[in-house]
């Protein structure tokens, strides 16, 4: 066993890499190896708890490829040896996690995939950006006479699709015991299909498919040219809205943007409520934060979070909603294992790495844009040869913001000027540094300008 768990430990340091590696893995000592169960002791709850979160199919892959065949993963706090590996979780002990990506859940454990019992409406923080698609989603969930049908949520990576879905099937389940809710990811709904035609159990599939209350597909552009298959969803779909019944479908665009499905598909998902989830504010950024940062203290009350990292955090990453989650994971990580205050500069330090890759690329067409209605002149003047002063300084402006801002050469910033000289363009870089050394009132408009731009 120690033979086996030091050569997976070798390839578990390459995969997850050596800090995480002697921060998370290191310290749990592998106790058994027993019925597809393996056991470990580890020093504390939260060790187990990260293990078990962010590792645990790596830790699984690994077994299996030394030879020893692992399904499940148990953790006992505290030194103590496990009872027997293949009971359910003991009281101090985390709950293991069923084997890799093998999901099953819902009412239809046959069929679809597991819901994630975090993902509810009360762990969902609502703002401007996500409040009609919220709306929608616990309209859907109350289960009254459907109204629109399908829903079909859209957005960017980590908007939280799936997680608006997820609370869908709770809430709805919640209130209507009996009635069953399939939830699925679209490949999922491939997958099956293609195991029945070549098992020649597509009827059962047809009449499992078409027998819920609920069908939720995660996922849908996954299914754009692939004929066969949309082709069965199609069916599916048609069978259920005669029905009646309430479909909910998520993809990360909106139907008439997705190549390759086909138009009569398209014209079906367009034919209930499309709503979409815009890309986060600062002020939902923020909501979400403080309220991962409220539940994580409840569980952890001598959490200490320093005044400005939250805002801080807001204003930097940006992107997506799964970043700045995995973002105040690795601060909690850090503040628990260290047990230290979390100030700006233990931020600054701890997340070097995301926040670099989440530094805003500006682009001078942003920029041309941006200067142009601050000063409500026509986009085409930045390119164009117009030398009146109203023109030529926000021109200016926007070259020295470009070069500012981007990491464009100065004949390349020429070139998007309508072609201008890279002199041209440093003389208007050093034109706009003069005045607004002289000129308090154009300093304040091109700070502002900036904060527009980084926002
Ligand atoms: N408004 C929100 N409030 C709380 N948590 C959120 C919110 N939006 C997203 N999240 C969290 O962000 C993470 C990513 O969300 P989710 O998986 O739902 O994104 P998605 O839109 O389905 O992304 P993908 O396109 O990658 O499938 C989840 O942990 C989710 O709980």
């Amino acid at each position: 066993m120690e033979k086996i768990w030091g050569q997976a430990c070798a390839k578990l340091e390459k995969t997850v890499g050596p800090n995480n590696f002697n921060h998370w893995i290191k310290p749990l000592q592998l106790t058994a190896l027993e019925d597809g169960v393996a056991s470990f002791a580890s020093p504390t709850r939260f060790i187990s708890d990260w293990v078990n979160r962010h590792f645990a199919d790596d830790i699984l892959v690994e077994l299996s490829r030394q030879g020893s065949p692992v399904e499940r993963l148990r953790f006992d706090v505290g030194g103590k040896r496990p009872a027997a590996a293949a009971n359910a979780a003991s009281a101090d002990s985390a709950p293991a996690r069923p084997a890799a990506r093998a999901r099953t859940g819902g009412s239809r454990p046959d069929l679809g995939a597991p819901l994630d019992p975090r993902f509810t409406f009360g762990n969902f923080v609502v703002g401007k950006p996500n409040e009609l698609a919220h709306a929608a989603a616990r309209r859907v969930a109350e289960g009254g006479p459907v109204g629109f049908n399908p829903l079909f949520l859209y957005g960017g990576v980590g908007l939280g699709k799936t997680h608006l879905m997820h609370a869908i099937a709770h809430d709805y389940q919640s209130r209507h015991p009996a009635a069953e809710v399939l939830y699925l990811s679209a490949e999922q709904f491939m997958y099956r299909f293609v195991q029945a035609l070549r098992e020649s159990t597509i009827m059962d599939f047809k009449g499992m498919f078409r027998n819920v209350n609920m069908l939720m597909v995660d996922d849908v552009q996954f299914i754009a040219g692939k004929d066969s298959t949309q082709e069965e969803f199609f069916h599916t779909f048609n069978a259920l809205v005669d029905q009646g019944k309430q479909i909910v479908i998520s993809a990360d665009r909106a139907p008439a943007e997705i190549k390759g499905l086909e138009e009569r598909i398209k014209s079906r998902l367009s034919c209930g409520l499309i709503v979409d989830l815009h890309p986060t504010t600062y002020e939902l950024r923020l909501g979400i934060l403080q309220s991962k940062t409220e539940a994580f203290r409840a569980q952890h009350p001598d959490l200490e979070m320093g005044p400005g990292v939250l805002e801080f955090l807001a204003h930097r990453i940006t992107t997506n909603v799964r970043v700045l989650e995995g973002a105040l994971q690795r601060l909690f990580a850090h503040a628990s294992l260290l047990r230290r205050e979390i100030t700006l500069d233990v931020a600054q330090e701890c997340l070097a790495d995301i926040l670099r890759t989440n530094d805003r690329k500006i682009s001078i067409d942003d920029i041309q844009r941006k200067v142009a209605e601050h000063y409500n002149i026509r986009l085409a003047d930045m390119m164009g040869p117009k030398r009146a002063r109203t023109v030529a300084r926000p021109r200016q402006i926007a070259m020295y913001l470009s070069k500012q801002l981007t990491s464009r050469s100065l004949p390349e910033i020429g070139r998007r000027f309508g072609g201008r000289d890279h002199t041209t363009i440093m003389h208007g870089v050093r034109k706009i540094e003069e005045l607004a050394a002289a000129d308090h009132a154009l300093a304040e408009d091109i700070a502002l300008l900036k904060r527009l731009l980084e926002a």
